[in-house]
């Protein structure tokens, strides 16, 4: 399998390239060169397979030329066999329509780590023999940055920087990343938002001079390898509600529009997806652009669910570009234009094609509040305020008779004062977490200007050999 940058001008490389690379040349993400398929009779075939099966049998044609089906098999079975469940990904039931995808049994307790823990493998496996040190950068609104540290904290020829905005994240999600004392990992509290800490890691990757003194790679969803991982388990889901005999709907939790990309991906993929709902909490710039295609970013607001405060999603252009008839010169000038003014209007292929399988919502903190207590007191499901954002939208989604998934992206521990405000229960912390809050924190603290940031990477960085 080959992969095309979205901006058209980026060199096109294969799986192990594009993991490595992260970030394409030409400032665009990278995308398979077209969509791979499963028959009906394939996905039926997924039935009663394990979660390491199924990954493997979803993710086999991304990966062809870069690792054998016995490669793949013994690098998902290492990343999944850190997870506390069986299942890996179970699916609970709330009522007669409406279900809840558990994405926080790995280590780290968010959907993060289904991709995540494979992606540590994938880098180690890709490096290996290699005397390149790799350099990571990534942005995190809370999830990502503990999840990417966890997989690589350790790891030998490889250093992470990662960067959060300094008082957004919950105290559970800092001193997750905070606390590991590895010496590869470097944390940078920055003090701005999520935007600003994801709009600095780009330029570090498009600054040509900084990207040849250093092996740079991602770990934010920028990497197509983090939403490969994360196709596997809307087939997961939807096979054991019935596909491929019925339709599916999904409802995301949104904020750099990965996750639920990767919902598309599988409807690509021949999944009989019906529905996606992205669900947005006040920091509804995709629900307005799915509503009327002004794609216009505003001030980014603080809310109870800190992963999802984001004004400009990433992804956002992996869809444009393929719903634009795959036009990178086109997708680079709207892209252009949008980094310059913070907005742009879809064009009207785009607005139609997203039409068809995107829905967007706006859930405000009351209505949240509302779907936490409803899965307290109707199915005893404590959930976290993202969970309950995706829940609030889905239960404004559902059709008779199609099942709604609502992806449960973390465990409510990590969002304790949240719950227990919306709720009165508090989360007990999993004991796989459980001295959190003995250990010592290590961060910096620095400006949100690229000088400070860039700076401080190539002080700390190993340049190329
Ligand atoms: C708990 C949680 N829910 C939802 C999201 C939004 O996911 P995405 O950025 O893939 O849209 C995030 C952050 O990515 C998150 O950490
Ligand atoms: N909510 C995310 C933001 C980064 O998203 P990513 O999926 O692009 O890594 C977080 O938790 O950091």
């Amino acid at each position: 399998m080959r992969y095309v940058s979205t901006r058209g001008t980026a060199p096109s490389l294969d799986f192990a390239g594009v993991t490595l690379a992260g970030l394409a040349s030409d400032g665009g993400l990278y995308v398979p060169e077209r969509w791979p398929t499963l028959s009906p009779d394939a996905i039926a075939a997924l039935a009663g397979l394990s979660y390491v099966d199924t990954a493997v049998a979803v993710m086999m044609p991304f990966v062809e030329g870069s690792l054998t089906r016995e490669e793949l098999t013994e690098l998902c079975t290492a990343a999944y066999g850190r997870f506390d469940h069986a299942a890996i990904t179970p699916l609970v039931q709330i009522d007669h329509d409406q279900w809840l995808l558990e994405l926080f049994h790995g280590p780290t307790l968010a959907f993060k780590d289904v991709a995540l823990q494979l992606l540590g493998q994938l880098f180690e496996r890709f490096l290996k023999g290699s005397d390149q040190h790799l350099t990571i950068i990534g942005a995190t609104s809370g999830d990502t940055g503990s999840a990417a540290i966890d997989a690589v904290a350790g790891r030998a020829g490889v250093d992470i920087f990662m960067l959060h905005p300094e008082g957004r994240v919950s105290d559970v999600q800092r001193r997750q990343m905070t606390t590991v004392g590895a010496p590869n990992v470097h944390n940078i509290a920055i003090r701005g938002d999520f935007d600003t800490a994801q709009a600095l890691v780009k330029a570090m990757f498009n600054d040509a001079a900084f990207a040849r003194r250093f092996r740079l790679s991602a770990v934010n969803s920028i990497n197509w390898a983090r939403l490969m991982a994360q196709v596997v388990y809307y087939f997961y889901a939807a096979v054991r509600l019935g596909a491929p005999g019925r339709s599916v709907a999904f409802s995301v939790p949104t904020g750099n529009f990965g996750d639920v990309f990767a919902g598309y991906v599988a409807a690509r993929m021949g999944l009989p997806v019906a529905r996606l709902v992205v669900a947005t909490n006040v920091n509804d710039i995709l629900a307005r652009a799915l509503a009327s295609g002004d794609y216009s970013s505003r001030q980014v607001v603080a809310t109870a669910t800190p992963s999802m405060d984001i004004q400009v999603s990433s992804n956002f252009e992996r869809l444009l570009f393929d719903l634009g008839g795959r036009d990178g010169a086109a997708l680079a000038g709207q892209m252009k234009g949008f980094e310059a003014t913070r907005a742009m209007q879809l064009t009207n292929a785009q607005r139609d094609g997203a039409a068809g399988l995107f829905v967007g919502e706006r859930v405000d903190a009351d209505d949240m509040a509302l779907a936490m207590r409803h899965a307290c007191e109707t199915a005893a499901q404590v959930i976290d305020p993202h969970t309950a954002i995706g829940l609030a939208a889905a239960r404004r989604h559902t059709a008779p008779g199609v099942p709604m998934v609502t992806l449960a992206t973390a465990h409510p521990a990590k969002f304790r004062d949240a719950v227990e405000r919306a709720t009165g229960v508090r989360p007990a912390l999993p004991a796989r977490v459980g001295d959190l809050f003995d250990r010592e924190e290590r961060f910096t603290v620095l400006d949100a200007t690229y000088d400070a940031v860039s700076g401080y990477v190539a002080a700390h960085a190993v340049p190329r050999g």
